[in-house]
């Protein structure tokens, strides 16, 4: 074997209430990486498509080298290899993309060596790739996109990962309007300091999500979508964003918040019958603020990264 192929898939992170211990995957996108011998040592990224051009080859920039690279350092090893890199996802969306990279690299590069890793053990090394993608090594979007379903980080010193139960019949529909948000912004437009009160309100939340995905309470997880420690100071830099969700409610979504650090917005439902409601809901008033916006749909995706391709 001199070759793989792998595909990581699109998260949403935070989910609400869980700032960045909470995220799922959607099987509606993704980033593809092929990963090749080389016949001299060091990393190299070879092409990247569907960027526009827009993303950096240096090995210390981009985040499927950074992964590679804090995964060889780990292991000790001088190789060779070679990059290919094919976005499926907007960049700066808030669906993961910097994140879809890496765990794809993750996951090619792993199978190329001969799996000396687990796929759980792969994390620490995505997430040193987010730190250098948006300046801090959160793991709400890395842990779904390679392990696929709901995932909690319990805690990050030591990283303690738990997947969650899914729900038969949750969706998820994405609303992407038409303009970028770096995580690093809509990082700092965030407070160091949380009240008593909004940490108990944040608590609760947190806890009826995860109960309500496992007693599959729709009517819980809907009720839990709510953010009063991130969404209020972000909801700032996305237009239209109280309109939307008042619409999407309406419309027959369990609730709606921001996607990551958006400016996409997530709406989850039972079942898909209300999707196309929600979309025209939201579309109606993406219009009227004269912002284009692009909707997806999808169930939540629970298998999370794998190998397309080993030759
Ligand atoms: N392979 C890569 N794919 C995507 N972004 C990359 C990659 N390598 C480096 N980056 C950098 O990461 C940044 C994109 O990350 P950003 O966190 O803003 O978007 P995102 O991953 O879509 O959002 P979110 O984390 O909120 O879901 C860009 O500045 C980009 O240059
Ligand atoms: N938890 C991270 C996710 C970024 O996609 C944040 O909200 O900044």
């Amino acid at each position: 074997m001199n070759s793989v192929k792998a595909f990581a898939p699109a998260t949403v992170a935070n989910v609400s209430c869980g700032f960045d211990i909470l995220g799922f995957a959607i099987d509606a996108m993704g980033d593809q990486v092929e990963v090749r011998d080389r016949n001299q040592p060091g990393l190299v990224v070879v092409s990247i498509e569907g960027d526009e051009g827009r993303l950096p080859y240096e090995v210390e920039k981009n985040t499927c080298a950074v992964a590679i690279q804090a995964m060889l350092d780990e292991l000790g090893k001088e190789v060779g290899l070679e990059i290919y890199l094919k976005k499926g996802l907007p960049l700066g969306s808030g669906m993961g993309s910097s994140a879809a990279s890496a765990v794809a690299a993750l996951v090619a590069a792993n199978r190329l060596l001969g799996e000396p890793f687990e796929k759980k053990q792969l994390l620490p090394f995505a997430m040193q790739a987010e730190k250098v993608a948006c300046g801090a090594g959160h793991a709400d979007n890395v842990a779904p996109s390679l392990l696929g379903g709901f995932v909690l980080i319990r805690d990050y010193h030591p990283l303690d990962v738990i997947k969650l139960h899914v729900p038969e019949g949750l969706f998820c529909t994405l609303l992407h309007p038409h303009f970028e948000l770096k995580t690093a912004d809509s990082r700092s437009v965030l407070r160091d300091t949380v009240s008593l009160k909004h940490s108990t309100i944040q608590s609760g939340n947190v806890a009826g999500l995860v109960a309500g995905l496992f007693q599959e309470d729709f009517d819980l997880i809907g009720r839990s979508l709510r953010d009063v420690i991130a969404e209020p100071y972000r909801a700032t830099l996305i237009p239209g964003f109280y309109e939307v969700k008042e619409a999407v409610k309406s419309a027959g979504a369990l609730g709606m918040g921001i996607s990551g650090s958006g400016p996409t917005l997530f709406a989850l439902s039972k079942g898909k019958e209300t999707v196309q409601t929600i979309i025209d809901a939201a579309q109606q008033v993406y219009d009227s603020i004269g912002l284009g916006v692009d909707a997806y749909h999808s169930a939540i995706n629970t298998q999370g990264a794998f190998v397309i391709e080993e030759n």
